[in-house]
């Protein structure tokens, strides 16, 4: 059926923000179809509106035909339109079993029938492929696997339609490579999926035609097939950008100057014996594979968790044991975390306010702070990372999820911090900001600053790294030069095998 899922003029007004404007095109059944765009053009608007999150302010959407107004999530799913969201609240004390089935327990009497439930969720779960059990608590679970219970609790309320809103951005290389292999098996059964990325080298693996939003109106839609990647890109951005994470400068390492020395850093998590340097004006990579512990890495040197043994140097002098986020980010280490919807921005706070949270001092004028300093820098660094819109007084929390990632960026790029540690810093960053965030991490060391950058991405960890550490398992098992850059090498280490 070719409009099976069909958005007729759909417009949706924010206050103060319009962000679709008359979007119509439709999807078909059994179709893994993409949802593209920027940060912000729209996307999850969209979803929201078919899951039944918020009714559209005009237009319609039909599927099978039959005009649908859900008026919450519950409705949708009954109808049998579902999604795995990273943001779903599975609740890690309930067993697999119970999570899948909250809201639909199958009941004995007035009794809850647990035989029943973990029959039907190990069913469910065996037919998915998954290692786990239904009695399994969830709370131990990795990312991944907490996705396949979403999946199997679609499958279980009969879904005719799976929405993925950035389904791959936590899991590890062998998970993605289950979960495409799931959405192509609920194709196969006539499963209708809606898939938003940002990442085009898995929009070519796993859709089949795309649909492009740009600024809330809708662009195209292209067959997989008969398009290039170039294609999809100038559709998304209306304008030409690097695809390419690449160093335009020289690089600036000054190897007599050792900014950061770790001798020896261990923690609680499991990572042990650390050791390395940061040379100054250099980007140092971190590769690893998930469960690598380089964020645990990270956050032991700033002071948020503790090491448990080890030491930190910063420009010759130790960093107490005992030192604290505030305390490290006083001496002059920033860290960009990668959690950034959690930990980035205070809820209330506008888009200026939460800029200027890590370089107060900066706005500062006599004993007051000026807010029209506070404004102009917000709208500077805003526009540097692509922010939309790059309103100093739009409420951060009601931007879209990229952009909230975007002002955290802001953030930090706003501070005076010698030493950067950017932990994955273009997550769930569209493809327009990437190429400006690699510049100004070029600046940055340019301007004789130094970078961590901790990251999944191959073709960054390559394309923009002075030198690549890699870490398996807790531990730093491979350094690589510039040079010496080749993605085999990379994961030969991150894997453990043998280098040739
Ligand atoms: N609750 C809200 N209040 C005000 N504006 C909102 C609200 N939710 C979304 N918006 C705005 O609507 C626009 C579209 O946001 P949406 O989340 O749909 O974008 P997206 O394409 O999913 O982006 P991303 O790739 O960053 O997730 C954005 O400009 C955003 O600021």
């Amino acid at each position: 059926m070719d409009k099976y899922i069909e958005f007729q003029h759909i417009t949706k007004i924010f206050p103060g923000q319009k962000a679709l404007d008359d979007v119509s095109f439709s999807v078909k059944q059994g179709e893994v179809h993409a949802l593209l765009g920027e940060n912000g053009a729209g996307k999850s608007t969209l979803l929201n509106i078919l899951h039944g999150m918020f009714p559209a302010t005009q237009g319609k959407v039909f599927i099978e035909g039959e005009e649908v107004k859900f008026r919450n999530a519950l409705e949708a799913i009954h109808y049998g339109i579902a999604k795995v969201h990273q943001e779903i609240n599975i609740i890690p004390e309930l067993t697999v079993a119970q999570n899948m089935m909250l809201g639909g327990e199958p009941t004995k009497g007035p009794l809850l029938n647990r035989k029943k439930m973990e029959k039907e969720t190990q069913e469910l779960l065996d037919r998915l492929g998954c290692a786990f059990h239904a009695d399994d608590r969830v709370g131990t679970l990795s990312t991944g696997k907490k996705q396949m219970i979403q999946i199997a609790k679609a499958l279980y309320m009969n879904a005719k339609v799976i929405s993925f809103d950035e389904p791959t951005s936590s899991l590890s290389n062998s998970e993605v490579k289950t979960l495409f292999k799931i959405i192509r098996d609920l194709k196969a059964q006539g499963i209708t999926i809606l898939y938003i990325s940002h990442k085009m080298d898995e929009i070519f693996q796993i859709c089949d035609r795309a649909s492009i939003l740009r600024d809330g109106k809708y662009v195209t839609t292209l067959d997989m097939k008969e398009t290039t990647e170039e294609d999809l890109v100038q559709n998304m951005v209306g304008r030409d950008v690097s695809m390419f994470a690449q160093r335009l400068k020289p690089s600036c390492v000054d190897k007599n100057n050792t900014v950061l020395k770790v001798e020896h850093l261990s923690g609680p998590a499991g990572f042990d014996d650390i050791s390395f340097e940061l040379k100054k004006g250099e980007i140092l990579g971190f590769f690893g594979l998930v469960g690598a512990m380089r964020t645990e890495v990270m956050r032991a040197i700033f002071g948020a968790d503790k090491a448990s043994g080890g030491t930190v140097i910063y420009n010759g002098k130790a960093l107490p044991h005992n030192r604290t986020p505030n305390d490290v980010v006083k001496m002059g280490i920033g860290l960009v975390s990668e959690n950034r919807k959690e930990e980035g921005f205070v809820k209330n706070f506008n888009n200026a306010d939460n800029i200027a949270l890590a370089s107060l001092t900066k706005y500062v004028r006599g004993i007051f702070v000026k807010e029209s300093l506070k404004q102009k820098n917000s709208i500077k660094v805003g526009e540097t990372v692509g922010l939309t819109p790059n309103d100093p007084e739009f409420l951060t929390v009601s931007l879209s999820g990229g952009n909230a990632q975007k002002v955290i960026l802001a953030k930090w790029l706003s501070t005076d911090v010698d030493v950067l540690i950017m932990d994955e810093p273009t997550k769930g960053i569209d493809i327009g900001a990437k190429a400006e965030i690699y510049k100004l991490m070029e600046e940055i060391v340019a301007a004789g600053k130094s970078i961590i950058m901790v990251s999944s991405e191959m073709t960054e960890v390559i394309g923009m790294s002075d030198r690549v550490l890699v870490m398996r398992e807790g531990k730093l098992v491979g350094e690589l030069d510039r040079s010496e850059l080749e993605e085999e090498r990379i994961i030969t280490y991150a894997v453990g095998g043998s280098q040739g």
